[in-house]
């Protein structure tokens, strides 16, 4: 079976418009090429280019050494598709469409001039990024002009300071930069990286002038289920395509995109006016309603529905048991301490239980147990604080879900950096920081009782930001579940 590029996409009319799409200028600038992007972001500007109201494409820069994605992009002339699937007031949405925002990729580890060589573009207008929320951090290294900075923000700062240099800090040339990582005033940190970085680097007060005065850092909340490409059944997929897509990215037809942005920034990207569901504004409620509700949610199920067998969410909702415990910490112990209209929440809860459900998109529960001891601290444990100050009681379902969180961290192997847990479903890796894993592999170990690990694991306040063991119940609480599903496995029914 042929491979979608160019070449196909034309001969199979499958950029089925007049636009001239694989013309447009390079408009764009972005740092990440991952699943989330390219079902999000460069849908959105493909949905734009449709209706012909940017014109422009995206250039994608690799943000990690070990990126895949870049090789596969360029195999396929920067196309792909995107399969939409999911229930929408009421109706079955099942779509496919080849995207043709993005033009290329850059490795910028190989071909950092390229990138110096874009930033420069004087037609390139926007930048956009999602490198996860460990990419929007401050990490220190070296200037060198010509090879690409390690992390995200620095590359950002580099390609800023040429693009500086060579319009010589013409305040027309600033950028809208456009994270999407989910952290909160996204935009904000991005700055005050870059501004950091450039000290670092002792570049001119000038150009940290041009940065502030004439570079518009959006904060933006993101969201919309992307689960990537259909590993399920792949071949299925392109059967019914009648060709081989290796950048096939699935995602739900729900989106919404919150960007708090200015008048400029609405006009370059006029998503409102073709009929995406965007909202320019204070993303500050956006953020927790979401975060809180359908983020805590996941990181609530992850590890117990894990460990219990299920390979996915919608596996987890199709389980009376689970889905009881998951109205549970929704409706009974996150939305109580939300300060939100009782049918605001009420309605994004319902919205997100169907969301769960989609039975067209599966959703690993391992996909989601990524950096999950980071997620908990921001998508949980302010509720479970809360929660505390609220009702001086223990939230049930999220200390069960906590529970669950240090029996899913315990490896029983570390080789070559990587910790492997086992439970009913076998052997999987535990994805997060090193620091992280091997201070549970350390603490799983040389434990000599329960009391002692999970003494050890609450209060450590470099995975939480706080004692937990100042929380009065909590460690009597996750010491009984531990013991618990230490002994018999989870029994998520014993929760309800
Ligand atoms: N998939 C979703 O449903 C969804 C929805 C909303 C938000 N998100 C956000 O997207 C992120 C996951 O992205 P995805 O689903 O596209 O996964 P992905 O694995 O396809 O892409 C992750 C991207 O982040 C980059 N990255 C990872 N660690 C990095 C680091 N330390 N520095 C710089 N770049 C790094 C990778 O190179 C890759 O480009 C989440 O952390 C979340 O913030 C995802
Ligand atoms: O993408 P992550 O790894 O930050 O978190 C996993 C999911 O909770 C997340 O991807 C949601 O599906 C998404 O945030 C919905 O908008």
């Amino acid at each position: 079976m042929d491979r979608l590029n160019r070449e196909l996409a034309v001969a199979g009319q499958l950029l089925s418009s007049n636009v001239d799409y694989l013309s447009l200028p390079e408009k764009v600038l972005q740092f990440g090429e991952g699943n989330f992007l390219r079902g999000f972001v460069d849908w959105m500007i493909h949905e734009l280019n449709k209706n012909q109201v940017f014109n422009g494409r995206i250039v994608a820069v690799q943000p990690t050494p070990h990126g895949k994605v870049v090789p596969k992009l360029n195999a396929q002339d920067g196309l792909y598709t995107v399969a939409l699937r999911g229930i929408q007031n009421g109706e079955v949405v099942d779509t496919r469409e080849v995207v043709s925002s993005i033009s290329r990729g850059i490795n910028p580890y190989a071909d950092w001039g390229k990138v110096l060589d874009a930033a420069a573009d004087p037609n390139i207008e926007v930048v956009v990024s999602n490198t996860t929320e460990s990419g929007l951090k401050y990490m220190q290294e070296n200037f060198y002009a010509d090879q690409s900075p390690v992390s995200f923000p620095a590359k950002l700062t580099a390609c800023m300071f040429h693009r500086f240099q060579v319009c010589n800090g013409n305040p027309s040339m600033g950028w809208f930069i456009i994270p999407c990582e989910l952290v909160e005033d996204n935009g904000d940190v991005l700055r005050d990286l870059v501004l950091a970085i450039a000290e670092d680097w002792k570049l001119p007060g000038r150009f940290k002038e041009w940065v502030v005065d004439h570079n518009f850092f959006c904060n933006t909340l993101v969201d919309r289920i992307v689960t990537g490409f259909p590993r399920n059944n792949p071949e299925t997929f392109q059967e019914e395509l009648g060709y081989e897509d290796e950048l096939l990215t699935a995602g739900e037809p729900y989106h919404l995109f919150v960007l708090d942005g200015n008048d400029g920034i609405q006009e370059k990207l006029p998503f409102h006016k073709v009929g995406l569901h965007v909202h320019w504004g204070d993303v500050t409620p956006f953020r927790e309603l979401k975060v809180k509700i359908l983020n805590g949610a996941h990181t609530l199920i992850c590890p117990a529905g894990f460990l219990s067998g299920k390979e996915t969410v919608q596996e987890v909702m199709s389980d009376p048991n689970f889905e009881a415990f998951v109205k549970k910490g929704m409706y009974e112990e996150i939305l109580p301490v939300l300060q939100f209209a009782d049918g605001t929440k009420n309605e994004f809860a319902a919205s997100v239980l169907d969301r769960f459900r989609n039975p067209f998109n599966p959703h690993h529960l391992l996909d989601i147990s990524l950096n999950s001891i980071a997620k908990f601290k921001t998508r949980l444990l302010p509720t479970l604080v809360q929660y505390v100050e609220k009702f001086a009681d223990i939230p049930a379902a999220i200390a069960y879900s906590l529970a669950s969180l240090i029996y899913f961290y315990k490896s029983v192997r570390a080789e070559d950096g990587q910790f492997t847990g086992n439970c009913i479903q076998g052997e999987y890796l535990i994805r997060d920081n090193k620091e992280v894993q091997q201070f549970f592999y350390d603490t799983w170990n040389d434990s000599e009782n329960m009391i002692v690990l999970v003494d050890k694991v609450l209060s450590n306040e470099t995975l939480w930001d706080m004692d937990l063991l100042a929380i009065p119940g909590l460690k009597e609480a996750v010491l009984s579940h531990l013991e618990h599903i230490a002994n018999g496995g989870i029994d998520i029914a014993a929760v309800l």
